[in-house]
């Protein structure tokens, strides 16, 4: 039987190839530089064109299908997960680092049907790494295909996390308490390529074992985590339950042992989530 979605991940991976080309572009360009939720929740004109980009590709060829989309949301549109097919876009990932040209910066295109991730494209746009993966068919980068680390050991282990957008004392004790926590394990090393897209392809890949977040949106993992279990990882909520992508918390690691033994070291709490409007939190 054809993959029904086989021709729209195909679109994406295009897309996303010229989106990627547009965020190049920009770098050199002075950019004006915005903030959303905090001071260091930063935003540029090129998320926004980029997103707009996107979108507007998208409808043309496919007119009936919904969007969920960072800078959308952030200009008042629901983030409503339905069981029509919807494309879950974050223009640029890790806009922090594209303001200071810090080398990771991607452009991430999830896809649901019936709420069941079918791909996930994540274009590393600086080092030029396209990062893809259908449901059932695995996951590729450039081409190749990938494999998350067979390491066993977390004390041999890498471990990937961001300290996120808010600088609330309350927040912010709790991600340096989770840090130490899993530091004193002790772990191999604690690292964050300030994208959390590009922190799942590098649990993927293989060179980190595990990444662990909370505060992050469901844009920002939609295509990510199809790449990490297509990659033979596993997704995690932070407090061991079954990964909800709405609820800003998220887990993904090479395997269930070690995702278990970093569930046990995370302070964990509860960010507002991406589908309860702004009026009811
Ligand atoms: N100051 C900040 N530091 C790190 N991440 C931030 C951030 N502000 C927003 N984020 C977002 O949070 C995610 C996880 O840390 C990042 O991928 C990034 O996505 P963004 O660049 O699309 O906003
Ligand atoms: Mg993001
Ligand atoms: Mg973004």
């Amino acid at each position: 039987m054809a993959d029904l979605w086989q021709n729209a991940m195909d679109y994406a991976v295009a897309i996303a190839r010229k989106a990627g080309e547009v965020v190049r572009d920009a770098l050199r360009d002075d950019m004006k530089v915005m903030t959303k939720s905090s001071s260091v929740d930063l935003v540029t004109q090129t998320d926004q064109k980029v997103e707009q980009l996107i979108i507007q590709s998208v409808k043309e060829k496919f007119p009936t299908h919904r969007f969920i989309g960072e800078e959308s949301v952030a200009a008042g549109e629901a983030c409503d997960l339905t069981d029509s097919p919807t494309w879950i876009i974050d223009p640029i990932d890790g806009t922090t680092n594209f303001v200071h040209a810090f080398p990771f910066v991607a452009v991430s295109i999830g896809f649901s049907v019936n709420k069941q991730s079918e791909f996930g494209v994540v274009y590393s746009c600086l080092e030029d790494k396209m990062f893809t993966a259908r449901r059932g068919k695995g996951a590729f980068c450039n081409g190749e295909p990938l494999k998350v680390s067979d390491q066993e050991d977390i004390k041999q282990s890498i471990i990937a996390t961001e300290f996120g957008s808010s600088r609330e004392p309350e927040a912010v004790d709790k991600i340096f308490s989770s840090l130490r926590n899993i530091l004193c394990i002790p772990v191999h090393g604690v690292r964050g390529a300030g994208s959390a897209a590009i922190n799942m392809c590098l649990v993927a890949s293989g060179c980190v074992e595990a990444y662990y977040e909370i505060g992050i949106h469901i844009w920002d993992v939609a295509a990510g985590s199809l790449i990490v279990s297509e990659a033979g990882g596993v997704l995690m909520d932070v407090e061991g339950g079954v990964v909800d992508l709405m609820s800003r918390r998220i887990v993904a690691a090479n395997r269930r042992a070690i995702a278990e033994r970093i569930v046990k070291e995370i302070d964990s709490f509860s960010p507002p989530r991406d589908d309860t409007p702004p009026s009811k939190q």
